[in-house]
């Protein structure tokens, strides 16, 4: 077989380049014939009719395409769909089950670097580290010399909502900080010793910052409404690794501009890649492009994976990180 030959390879659809997949693609294309829908003249729907129909596996990102039923309704031989995130509010899981398609996620492979950065947009935002930068450099510093004061980060209570396995990272981070954790998850974690509310605004209402680490589901979705912004308070800062749209973005930027809380560390918006222009003028909001994932390391740890899954799927082998079992 020529270098480029991958026709002997099992075959992998792939919906869209985007950078995630990119990252992923030397390692994946050693293994797998891809099936790239972008390189196709075709429009989508009719590149899945001519070329997918016997597609068993489809690798998807958590920046890329949906994957809604109807796309799974072009893939009639579809048995497994691999996801380079952790998240899986991309793929409709219920049609995913009623298909008895697999599916299998990024697993804890992003938990430390998104628990790290968290910890450090709190950071940030409490010691004013990205404002003090925009000081420095604006010129400020020589002829104003005016700095506002920051807020200790020892001492503070820290609501951590969603405490799976960047949550937990966050915590233990926030512990060496000498914060004092409590949490708000489906279920209290009797293994733990940290307090939980079951109640998110009782939460919020007891703690200077709230850091959001669950997943994005049909419960979580605007979750974090203007109640829980108001119980958080007018010093309350918020700190999102979770998604966007657990927030209600819209009640949020009205409470930062209008100083009802007191500061935001944002990864994750509504409508990525787009953020609220009200935000970049305010110096208590640090605005991220949904990079808490993205550290050299952890994607060599997630090619692994998911060329790992890929091979484990087309031997017949145990999913290594299965998110949904068919
Ligand atoms: O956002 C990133 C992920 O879900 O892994």
């Amino acid at each position: 077989m020529a270098d480029d030959d991958h026709s002997e390879l099992p075959t992998v659809l792939v919906l869209r380049r985007c950078p995630f997949i990119a990252l992923l693609e030397p390692k994946c294309s050693q293994k797998f014939n891809l099936l790239k829908a972008w390189d196709s003249p075709l429009p989508q729907d009719q590149f899945l009719t001519t070329h997918a129909r016997s597609v068993q596996a489809l690798l998807s990102s958590g920046n890329g395409p949906p994957i809604t039923a109807q796309i799974l309704q072009f893939l009639p031989s579809l048995k497994l769909v691999v996801t380079n995130s952790t998240g899986l509010d991309h793929v409709d899981l219920a049609e995913c089950r009623r298909r008895g398609i697999a599916v299998a996620n990024a697993a804890k492979v992003f938990a430390e670097d998104v628990a790290d950065t968290a910890v450090g947009l709190f950071i940030d935002v409490m010691r004013k580290v990205s404002a003090s930068n925009r000081y420095v450099r604006g010129g400020l510093w020589a002829c104003r010399g005016d700095y506002p004061l920051g807020s200790k980060i020892g001492g503070k209570k820290v609501g951590i909502v969603g405490l799976g396995s960047i949550g937990l990272e966050v915590a233990m981070r926030l512990e060496a900080f000498g914060c004092s954790v409590s949490y708000n998850s489906r279920s209290k974690k009797p293994s733990l010793s940290y307090q939980f509310y079951s109640n998110v605004c009782e939460l919020a209402a007891d703690s200077d910052a709230l850091i959001i680490c669950c997943g994005l589901t049909e419960e979580t979705h605007h979750m974090i409404n203007k109640e829980v912004l108001s119980a958080l308070g007018r010093e309350g800062v918020i700190v999102n690794v979770g998604r966007g749209a657990i927030i209600d973005e819209k009640e949020m930027v009205e409470c930062l501009v209008g100083g009802e809380i007191g500061g935001a560390g944002l990864d994750v918006f509504e409508n990525e890649p787009n953020v609220p222009k009200e935000l970049f003028s305010l110096d208590n909001v640090v605005l991220s492009p949904h990079q808490a994932i993205v550290t050299h390391e952890a994607f060599v740890d997630l090619g692994e994976l998911v060329t790992g899954n890929l091979e484990a799927f087309f031997s017949n082998k145990p999913l290594l990180s299965p998110a949904v079992i068919n």
